[in-house]
Order: C-alpha cells, then structure tokens, then sequence
C-alpha cells in the first residue's frame, strides 16, 4: 500500500490483474461455499447495538451537531479517534463462526491487503451487497458526516471491507501505515485476546516524509465496540501476547475528495478502470454522474 514509485503500465497491468483474480475467487465461492450462518449476510438493526442505534438516531435528527454526537463517544487526543458501541455480542460470535468456516473451507482466498496475511475479503464471500454498503450508508455516514465533513464524511460512496485475524502462529502485528482510505472503521469482534491495541502517530504528511519522532498514543480494542479514525492517521497494531484476535475494517472513501488528490500519490489521479469498487475513484460521464470506479495508476 505504499507509495514508493511511480508505477509504469506493468504495474498497473498487476493490479488489474489483482482485481480480476478477486472476481473469479468471488464467483467460485458463490456458487460452492456453503454458508454456516446465511443470516449474517443481510444486515439487520437486531445485529447492532442498542447504542449505536441510538447515535444514528440523533445522527439523522434535523438538529444534530458535533458537540451532540461527542456525548456518545469517547475521543482519544486530539486525534479525531473516536470509539463507539456498534454491534452485539451475538452478532460478533455468529460473525467470527462464520468467518472460521470460510477459512477452514477448502475456497480460494484472497489477503486482506499488502501487510496482512490472515482474514477475509468481505467482497468475495458476497457480504458488500447486503451488509457493509447499507451499513455505510444508513448507519455510519450520518455519524461521519458529523465528525469528518472535510473528508467528504458526508459522501463516502465506497468502501474495502476485510477481516483482520491475529494469532500466536499467524500475524502478531501490524507495522506503522496510512490506510488507503478517507475514514476507516475497526471494529473488535473478539475473540478473547491480551495486548494487540493499536497506536496512532501524525496523520500523513501532505508532503511526503514521515516525522521520525511523532508522539504515539495507544488505544486498546474492546470487544463488539468501533473505532473511526481519518484513513491518513499514522498507525499500527501492537503484538498480541496470547488468544485470537479478529477486527473488522472497512476503508470507506469519497469519490468527491479523492478525485481531486489521490490520498497514497498526494497528486491528482490519473484514472485506470477497474471492476466492483476499485480504489473508489470515479469519472464522470457526459451528464456529470459517476459512472465507473477507477485505480489511480500513479502510485
Ligand atoms: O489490527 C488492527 O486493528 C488494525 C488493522 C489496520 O489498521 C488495517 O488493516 O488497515
Ligand atoms: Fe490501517
């Protein structure tokens, strides 16, 4: 995920070919996979929270503001961190039984992303449609809208969802990143972990080079809960020192932010067209509405 170079046409040509590897794990596993739990693949209010329902409620009432919504949340810093109740215990443990299914299926798999290499693409085993799109876009975006409106919180119009998975002989941590994303959400579904918190430095310079000696602040994960933060917030996972523990991640961007200044290229896309979601770029066609998701093919 890292923007060392500027790609030529092979490395696009890679990551396309990425993209289409995707679609084809996709389409195998739905038409093999045998779902344990079909239920967690269509979103419902009972999956939530009582809580969370509560903060989209006042999120979505005529006169909500920040300071209003602040009440709900914990905030870390001055960071823009913010932590939230969002599903229930039942959901979690139905979620994760299903996610161990997937992974002890013999189904093709795909790696989260660059760094991880344990979890789930959430695209490929079907659970965009039905789950994380209305979630974006009926439960988070009117708490986004409120806490990022510079960062296009009020138009996040796609999303990378994955499942990060750490264990004593899998990955233990995660190395210092930005994510391709203008807010991220990571919520804790368990199981039972020590340690594994994460922490958060700068948010990434708009000129390149990282600061060496940036203050960090910790933030433990607690179960069923969320954390938001700005997809450019410098961060990284502690090891966990015994159990399992498995988060859900969803990138959300907005096409409207990061068409004009690509957030892993600090310049403006050049676009490429990719299939589903691609890296949430769009182009307008002759009517000015969106029509397909691009790559940015400069980092
Ligand atoms: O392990 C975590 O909780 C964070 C994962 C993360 O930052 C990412 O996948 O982008
Ligand atoms: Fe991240």
């Amino acid at each position: 995920e890292w923007p060392q170079v500027v790609p030529g046409e092979a490395e696009v040509q890679r990551r396309k070919q990425l993209i289409h590897q995707s679609a084809e794990r996709k389409a195998i596993i739905a038409s093999r996979y045998k779902r344990k739990h079909p239920e967690v693949y269509v979103l419902q209010d009972s999956f939530l929270a009582p809580e969370f329902l509560e903060i989209v409620s006042y999120c979505t009432s005529p006169d909500a503001h920040l300071d209003g919504l602040l009440r709900y949340t914990e905030s870390f810093s001055d960071k823009r961190i913010y932590r939230l109740p969002v599903f229930t215990e039942e959901f979690c443990r139905a979620f994760v039984e299903e996610l161990e299914n997937f992974e002890q299926s013999d189904m093709p798999k795909g790696r989260p992303n660059s760094m991880n290499n344990y979890g789930v693409l959430l695209n490929e085993i079907g659970m965009d449609e039905n789950f994380i799109t209305p979630l974006r876009e009926k439960y988070l975006r009117p708490i986004t809208a409120l806490l990022y409106p510079d960062l296009g919180g009020a138009c996040l119009d796609s999303h990378k969802a994955f499942v990060v998975k750490y264990a004593l002989h899998e990955d233990l941590d995660l190395s210092s990143h930005y994510d391709n994303a203008e807010v991220t959400l990571n919520v804790s579904l368990g199981k039972d972990f020590t340690e594994g918190g994460l922490y958060f430095g700068d948010f990434r310079q708009v000129l390149g080079t990282f600061l060496t000696w940036s203050l960090y602040i910790e933030v433990e994960h607690v179960g069923t809960q969320g954390l938001l933060h700005r997809g450019g917030q410098i961060h990284g996972a502690l090891p966990i020192a015994s159990g399992e523990r498995w988060n859900l991640i969803v990138w959300m961007r907005a096409s409207a932010i990061r068409n004009r200044l690509c957030p892993m290229c600090n310049q403006k896309p050049e676009l490429v067209e990719a299939e589903g979601f691609g890296d949430g770029f769009t182009e307008s066609a002759e009517d000015d509405v969106p029509e397909t998701v691009d790559l940015c093919s400069l980092w």
